[in-house]
């Protein structure tokens, strides 16, 4: 089952409509409050607790989580910013008999914090005891956020103003937002837990968490009576005599993911050196852009750019495999070359196409695209549309968007693929997947999560070379949890 991650507005939709439906805000605040009490109490011993309470139904959570827990024993109390504003937050206030008091929390006044100040309805920077708040309490503090640290914009992950709450652990509702997903967010939410209020799922959400759930049924698992030839033909463009470790490191990715058969495609200064690494994967030469798109042909899809070459020539070898039918990853620099002319490399592309940028080949060839949206979702939609092919953001919150709007994040990101080469090996997994008959969203989407899953399986001391070996344990996993 896909996984969405809702927006703001998308989640104020759906409380909208359980209300409509016969669920009024006070029961979805309860069972909310009621939630996050029991992860609260699932993952701290009881201990001294200040809830911090906003004037909203963020606050409103606060009151019912006071209340649950202090029902459970806890030495618990309120300290409240304002006196509750919304209807649902004045019942909620009226059925805490505990203790409320201002908003004097310092470092160490309490062993545990619960942050209810502002959630979904923050609409101006954090001032006065909220900001003090936010300024004096070290990152380390142990807070628990609800719905998202206040000061943190759900839809973007950034402070509103200068600066947001920090947390340990932040228990959402329903769904994750895009500050539970992106970098900047998730290093402020700390640890997420989605809790389930009982609302319907919205089904028209085009944003999906990255994950098998979004794309494990359509997984290209051989069919019994597989030949070779049933499962693909990858191909990769390798560069010069000193630079052909790329393509082998993608056409290995290929390989290993599932590809029936795979090619190297080198100019003739590099065949020896090619030909005395290879070995199920195989050879073959081109010298002019005529012989790559002859060589090409009959490729379902084909890796260029890893240390390709910026230049002319690598632009004409990208027109010239666009002119067949095989799906392309351009990365590396078949994307830098592009630099000057982005529109000619959009012009040669088709949907089934994936480029595969990094931050800065991102900005090569979307200048500015980054800056100028609210975060990097919006901005890998808007470059997918331009180019009219798929586009992974790579990141340690990894974006995949399609042309018709679709998006995923990857949450699996490791630290160990920041290794040279590990980019050729993505593209490799992506290929791979497409030439077996993925459609290239998903194919993009599943090698991004395989690739990550790889490396987090490694761990430190990760090298690229590792990475298509690690695969076969990943597969491993998907096959035996398969839908029987
Ligand atoms: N979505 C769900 O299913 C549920 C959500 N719940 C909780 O409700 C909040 C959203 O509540 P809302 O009242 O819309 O907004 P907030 O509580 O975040 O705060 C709005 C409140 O605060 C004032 N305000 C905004 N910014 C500032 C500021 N910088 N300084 C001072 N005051 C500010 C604003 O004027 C409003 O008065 C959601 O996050 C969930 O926690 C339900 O309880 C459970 C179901
Ligand atoms: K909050």
């Amino acid at each position: 089952m896909p996984r969405q991650i809702m927006t703001v507005a998308e989640m104020t939709a759906a409380d909208r409509a359980a209300a409509e439906a016969g669920t009024p805000t006070i029961v979805l605040m309860e069972r909310a409050g009621r939630a996050a009490a029991e992860v609260i109490r699932e993952r701290y011993a009881r201990c001294p607790t200040v809830v911090w309470c906003g004037p909203g139904d963020n606050g409103g959570d606060g009151y019912v989580i006071a209340r649950h827990l202090r029902r459970r024993g806890w030495p618990v109390r309120v300290e409240a910013l304002a006196p509750p504003a919304s209807p649902a937050a004045q019942w909620a206030a009226g059925r805490w008999k505990g203790e409320t008091g201002p908003l004097v929390s310092e470092p160490g006044s309490a062993a545990l914090y619960v942050d209810c100040l502002f959630g979904a309805g923050l609409s101006r920077p954090l001032d006065g005891e909220a900001d003090r708040l936010a300024r004096i309490m070290p990152g380390a503090a142990r807070i628990v956020a609800v719905d998202v640290p206040s000061g943190l914009v759900g839809d973007t992950g950034r402070p509103l103003g200068e600066r947001s709450l920090k947390a340990q652990l932040t228990v959402t509702f329903h769904r994750r937002k895009p500050a539970h997903v992106l970098a900047a967010g998730r290093a402020a939410c700390g640890e997420v837990v989605v809790a389930d209020i009982g609302l319907e799922e919205m089904g028209q959400g085009r944003l999906f968490e990255n994950d098998p759930g979004l794309w494990a049924e359509r997984f290209p698992w051989p069919a019994a009576d597989a030949h070779k030839h049933a499962r693909g033909r990858m191909m990769a463009v390798s560069g010069e005599a000193w630079n052909t470790g790329a393509a082998r490191l993608a056409a290995r990715g290929a390989l290993r993911i599932g590809a029936g058969v795979v090619t190297v495609l080198s100019p003739p200064g590099a065949l020896a050196v090619n030909a005395s690494h290879l070995e199920a994967v195989m050879l073959a030469p081109f010298e002019s852009e005529f012989d790559l798109q002859t060589r090409a042909e009959k490729a379902d899809a084909v890796v260029i750019g890893p240390a390709a070459g910026v230049g002319e020539a690598t632009m004409r070898h990208v027109f010239a495999l666009a002119r067949n039918g095989a799906a392309l990853v351009v990365d590396a620099d078949a994307l830098t070359s592009f630099a000057d002319d982005p529109a000619a490399l959009f012009s040669a592309l088709d949907r089934d196409d994936v480029l595969t940028p990094h931050p800065g080949e991102f900005e090569r060839i979307f200048p500015g695209l980054l800056a100028a949206s609210p975060e990097r979702i919006t901005a890998a939609r808007e470059a997918a549309r331009r180019a009219g092919a798929v586009v992974l953001l790579k990141g340690s919150d990894t974006v995949v968007a399609a042309p018709d709007g679709r998006a995923a994040v990857g949450l699996n990101g490791a630290p160990w693929l920041a290794t040279a080469g590990a980019g050729d090996v993505l593209a490799g997994f992506i290929a791979g997947l497409i030439a077996q008959g993925m459609e290239s969203f998903e194919a993009a989407c599943a090698a991004a999560w395989i690739h990550a899953e790889a490396g987090a399986v490694h761990g430190p001391g990760l090298i690229a070379e590792d990475l298509p070996g690690l695969a076969p344990s990943v597969l491993r996993k998907l096959w035996e949890a398969r839908e029987r």
